[in-house]
């Protein structure tokens, strides 16, 4: 599985904190995304994650966890993604949170099973950019050097722009993306519609759509089209 995220193109985030019915969450599942990730960054329990995971399981679709509580952390998941906010201004959202989870977790964990993510949160009015204490105010040259650093220094295999809740700064994920070598560039925050997915696929190797999942189904669904024309016109080619 973890070779397979190599090519993922779009991901739906789906929130275990938040309602969605049968017929959505099925359209969701069958829309050609390439998985579904289960995270958010409040009101995250194992009951509400174990409950979403299996209603997912009906589905083909891969299932990774991104583990922002520990509460959340249940078995059956294809992967668990592990958060490392590179831009927090208090070290246990880059590391201590992680080593108090493997302090606990033990021989218990399938290191395997587990992804890094370099995290760099830019919303300075997400809910994660508050927790975690985030300093946003970056430019792109800044943000490009934090990705150096995940990408060549600490060899995580994915550097996640986090724009939770607005659309980015596109010019700023361009240079980004010229900047890494291995990692995989992650892109999340306010796509909403087939032209924002289109503009954010252009500069990152994966989209990350979230809240228009439960604000409008089908301009999220629209984002998966948008990208598999794409790839249809790029296979003619
Ligand atoms: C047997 C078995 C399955 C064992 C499991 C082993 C395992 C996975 C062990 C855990 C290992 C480990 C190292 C865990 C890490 C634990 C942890 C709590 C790390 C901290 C992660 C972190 C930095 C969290 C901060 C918040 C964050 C970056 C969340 C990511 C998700 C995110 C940004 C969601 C957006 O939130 P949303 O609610 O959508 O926000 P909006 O309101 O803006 O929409
Ligand atoms: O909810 P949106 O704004 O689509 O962002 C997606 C994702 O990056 C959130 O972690
Ligand atoms: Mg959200």
């Amino acid at each position: 599985m973890k070779q397979s995220l190599q090519s993922w193109r779009h991901v739906f985030k789906l929130d275990p904190d938040r309602l969605i019915g049968d017929e959505a969450l099925e359209a969701v599942c069958m829309s050609g995304s390439d998985a579904i990730m289960v995270g958010g960054s409040s009101g995250l329990t194992y009951d509400n994650t174990v409950e979403l995971l299996s209603r997912i399981r009906q589905f083909e679709i891969p299932c990774v966890l991104e583990v922002s509580d520990l509460e959340a952390v249940t078995p059956g998941f294809d992967l668990y993604m592990i958060p490392m906010v590179l831009n927090t201004t208090r070290s246990d959202w880059l590391i201590g949170h992680q080593a108090r989870a493997v302090e606990q977790y033990g021989y218990m964990i399938p290191w395997d099973m587990l992804v890094p993510e370099g995290y760099i949160v830019l919303n300075p009015d997400s809910t994660v950019a508050r927790i975690t204490e985030a300093d946003s105010r970056l430019d792109a040259s800044a943000v490009a050097a934090y990705a150096q650093v995940a990408d060549k220094l600490l060899r995580m295999p994915i550097v996640y722009v986090e724009y939770s809740g607005m659309f980015g700064d596109m010019e700023l994920v361009s240079d980004v993306r010229r900047s890494l070598y291995d990692a995989r560039l992650f892109y999340g925050g306010g796509i909403t519609d087939a032209e924002s997915a289109r503009r954010a696929a252009a500069v990152c190797d994966t989209i990350v759509v979230g809240n228009v999942v439960y604000s409008d189904l089908q301009a999220a669904l629209d984002t998966v089209r948008a990208l598999k024309g794409e790839q249809q016109e790029q296979q003619l080619r």
